[in-house]
């Protein structure tokens, strides 16, 4: 049943819906993956209106410790529904649609995230992809019915990128058939793990794994953390909360820290390696990479994800710029809906073109991540590489883009845009993280280059190559192909755009109507226009250069060039006879090159001048041995203030007309250099990354341990919400 029609709705909203070419409620089911699928999706949306607690108070007028209250609050409720739904579902494929429609209806109650999202998206799925089947059996149930809530700590405070150098370590003791966690280091702490400063009792511990004196590399262990009566952190661990940060501010991301902790051997996930009661250690994966599994699934996730933050995004914008009029075109007429303004469409349409793009790729990537699994369940790991590089690409890639396009969906909503009641800010300050987490942009970008560069190494061998990068022999065969990064970006862009323009076409081309076939149609051609337009530079073929050709004829190519100039069609240009072509003076782009060079000239000659005066003294006193030079931003400032005062002095004898001419060169100079060299004029870092000393990680440490939620070793929602949940009495 579709949702009932609202009352009062602005005028302008209704006349667009009017206006719209296709049947809503077919888009709608298209989306949801079928007519069921949307059925489905309302029932449970309806069960949580009815059941779930709103915020009475507006999350973001809350204090810290408020906000991680009220969302334990809000996230047991949740969970507690969750939890039902899930020992209702008895197939895989209904398990996957409810976390996912669960997933997109739990974020009407958070404007932040829950503190359970590591949880649910990292601690499950590792447990799933990493431990060995009696493990699993003990585990799942445990996390699934949130019997033990846990997360997922990788990261150090020295090493996110680089897993190899992490320096956590695991060291078996074969004595007691134990492994004893330690941070020997401060850059070792973990940090950054969601939900580990104040709610998991459980933690994923990536660390060095030693055993009998050999190290054998990074591995994950499932260590519990905290009491599960009293909510303590257990002896020999210190936990608590980072500190504040850009978004996710109810995440509580956490840092951990252990001192000779000891776990028994089976908590080290034992799916791909184990390490016999002896201290043997037994490598069982196929593929050294096996452990990262995590990541890859999340990676896959995302794609998903950034459709939904965007498609939330542009719903916004596009209602919004409905409903907003603005600025007098005709006098005396209605201002016009500020989605009338070609511009404003500009800025719009493009985002929801993307929400599909990432939509239908995500769609296919996840179906690709299964066939994979498959594969992998059966000893095969060929695909696995390949599915690292298009999902670390797709990854940074869309993570990039969406939050570059929330960014535009907030300036089409102008300054109310800047409200936190908006959610465009929370929507940004969300998507913004997922471009650095789960891989960095351009160290995913760069392994996607490593794997491309080993393809076509393989295509110049003459060997075969997997359908999805075989466009690469394609390219050889037609011209010489550039093998530059641009090149290797470019062809990666046109497998996304591939990917997108057949799954869309596949995905319409069943039972939908032809109204909405053409929307998806212009949808997807405007995806592939606007990128062909951005990014012009990398589509074309051919150097396209004179200079650069492969035959090295550039005179000759410089002149037929010339020839072919419309201006040289005829004789004499028609402006001879009419207006005089501009001076290249006239050009404010070329004023801009000189007069700051005009500028630069009077201050040096006048800092020249009083340089001479004291060069002897300071020479005299300092040795010319000795003096160092001087930083750059201290001459700039000598510059500056001789040039002022010295003009100042000289100019007095001067006419008015030149004395104003000269003070306008001051000035230029002064703001010139002031614009180049804001970054250097901030004197006032306040930042633990940027301090003088470089004393990064105590800061770090320094400033998470003044964090107020570390005041308390137990936050007081444990008893009230958490406890009673965990243990089945709420
Ligand atoms: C209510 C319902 C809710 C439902 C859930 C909702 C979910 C919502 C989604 C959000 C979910 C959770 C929030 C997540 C929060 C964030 C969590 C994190 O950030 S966890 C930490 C993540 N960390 C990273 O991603 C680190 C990035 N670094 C790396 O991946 C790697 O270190 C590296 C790839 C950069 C390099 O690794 P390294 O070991 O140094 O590799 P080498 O250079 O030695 O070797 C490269 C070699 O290995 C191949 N390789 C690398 N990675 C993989 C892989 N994953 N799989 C397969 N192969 C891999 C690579 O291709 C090279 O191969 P060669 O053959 O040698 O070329
Ligand atoms: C909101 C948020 C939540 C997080 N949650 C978790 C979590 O739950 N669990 C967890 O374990 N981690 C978590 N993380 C950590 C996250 O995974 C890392 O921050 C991320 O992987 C980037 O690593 P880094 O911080 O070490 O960056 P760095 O690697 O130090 O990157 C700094 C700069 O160096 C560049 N760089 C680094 N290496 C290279 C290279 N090889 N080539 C070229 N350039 C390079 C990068 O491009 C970047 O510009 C979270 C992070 C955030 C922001």
């Amino acid at each position: 049943m579709r949702n009932k029609p609202i009352a009062n709705v602005n005028a302008d909203l209704l006349k667009e819906r009017k206006n719209c070419s296709f049947d809503i409620e077919e888009l709608t089911n298209l989306i949801d993956g079928g007519k069921n699928q949307t059925a489905r999706r309302r029932e449970i949306e309806n069960m949580l209106l009815k059941n779930m607690p709103f915020d009475i108070i507006p999350e973001e007028c809350l204090s810290a410790k408020e906000k991680y209250e009220n969302a334990v609050r809000k996230s047991v409720a949740l969970n507690k529904i969750g939890v039902e739904l899930v020992s209702q579902v008895t197939k895989a494929k209904e398990l996957s649609d409810l976390t996912l429609t669960l997933r997109r209806v739990s974020d009407a109650y958070f404007r932040e995230v829950t503190p359970f999202l590591l949880h649910l998206g990292m601690f499950i799925p590792t447990i799933l992809g990493q431990c060995s089947d009696e493990q699993v059996a003990h585990w799942l149930p445990l996390a699934m019915q949130l019997k033990i809530i846990g997360t997922y700590a990788q990261t150090e405070l020295g090493h996110g990128t680089f897993i190899r150098g992490l320096e956590t370590t695991a060291t078996y003791d074969e004595r007691t058939e134990e492994f004893v966690l330690n941070s020997p280091t401060l850059s070792s702490s973990k940090w950054w793990a969601g939900g580990l400063g104040k709610t998991a009792n459980h933690c994923i511990v990536v660390a060095q794994l030693y055993t009998k004196g050999e190290c054998y590399g990074t591995h994950p262990f499932i260590v519990q953390i905290r009491d599960m009566d009293t909510h303590m952190p257990l002896k020999g661990l210190k936990v608590g909360e980072i500190g504040p940060r850009l978004g996710f501010q109810t995440a509580d991301n956490g840092f951990l820290v252990f001192d000779n902790f000891r776990i028994p051997r089976d908590s080290l996930m034992m799916k791909h390696a184990k390490v016999l009661k002896d201290g043997t250690y037994v490598k069982i994966a196929r593929h050294s990479k096996l452990t990262y599994g995590t990541m890859i699934f999340v990676r896959v996730l995302l794609v998903s994800e950034m459709a939904f933050n965007l498609s939330k995004a542009v719903t916004i914008a596009v209602r919004y710029s409905a409903v907003r009029r603005q600025s007098e075109l005709k006098p005396n007429e209605p201002e016009p809906q500020v989605l009338d303004y070609l511009t404003q469409q500009h800025k719009l349409f493009i985002s929801i073109s993307t929400v599909y793009a990432f939509q239908f790729t995500s769609n296919w990537l996840m179906k690709t991540y299964h066939t994979v699994q498959a594969n992998m369940k059966h000893g095969n790991t060929d695909a696995l590489p390949e599915l690292h590089a298009l999902s670390s690409c797709l990854k940074a890639i869309c993570t990039s883009d969406c939050s570059a396009a929330i960014e535009q969906c907030r300036f089409a909503c102008g300054g109310h845009g800047y409200m936190i009641s908006s959610n465009l800010p929370s929507l940004y300050a969300f998507t913004t993280a997922t471009r650095t987490y789960e891989g960095d942009y351009t160290v995913l970008l760069l392994q996607t280059a490593r794997f491309l560069v080993k393809t076509w190494e393989q295509v110049e061998l003459g060997n075969a190559v997997t359908p999805m990068v075989a466009y690469l022999a394609r390219h050889q065969n037609r011209e010489a192909w550039d093998e530059s990064p641009e090149g290797i970006i470019r062809a990666f862009e046109a497998i996304a755009a591939g990917v997108y323009q057949t799954e869309s076409v596949r995905s319409v081309s069943f039972g939908q109507s032809d109204a909405i076939k053409d929307v998806m149609k212009q949808l997807s051609d405007l995806y592939l226009l606007y990128w062909s337009l951005e990014r012009t530079g990398d589509l074309l073929t051919t150097l396209k250069s004179t200079l650069g050709s492969y035959d090295g004829r550039v005179y000759e190519r410089l002149m037929e060039e010339a020839l072919k100039s419309p201006l040289n069609q005829e004789p004499v240009n028609e402006s001879f006879h009419n207006e005089p072509e501009p001076q290249v003076m006239d050009f404010v782009s070329q004023q801009h090159k000189l007069f700051i060079g005009i500028a630069s000239y009077y201050s040096y000659s006048m800092t020249a001048l009083w340089l001479w005066d004291i060069l002897t003294k300071v020479t005299s006193e300092l040795g010319v041995g000795k003096t160092d030079r001087l930083p750059e931003s201290h001459g700039r400032a000598v510059f500056m203030s001789v040039f002022n005062s010295e003009m100042e002095k000289s100019v007095s004898s001067l006419s008015a007309p030149l004395q104003a001419v000269l003070r306008q060169l001051v000035e230029l100079y002064l703001y010139y250099w002031t614009l180049e060299k804001r970054g250097d004029l901030l004197l006032v870092l306040q930042s633990t990354l940027g301090s003088y000393d470089g004393r990064v990680y105590e800061r770090l440490m320094e400033e998470a341990l003044k964090n107020p939620p570390n005041k308390e070793p137990v936050n007081e929602s444990f008893h009230k919400y958490l406890k009673p949940f965990i243990q089945g009495k709420l």
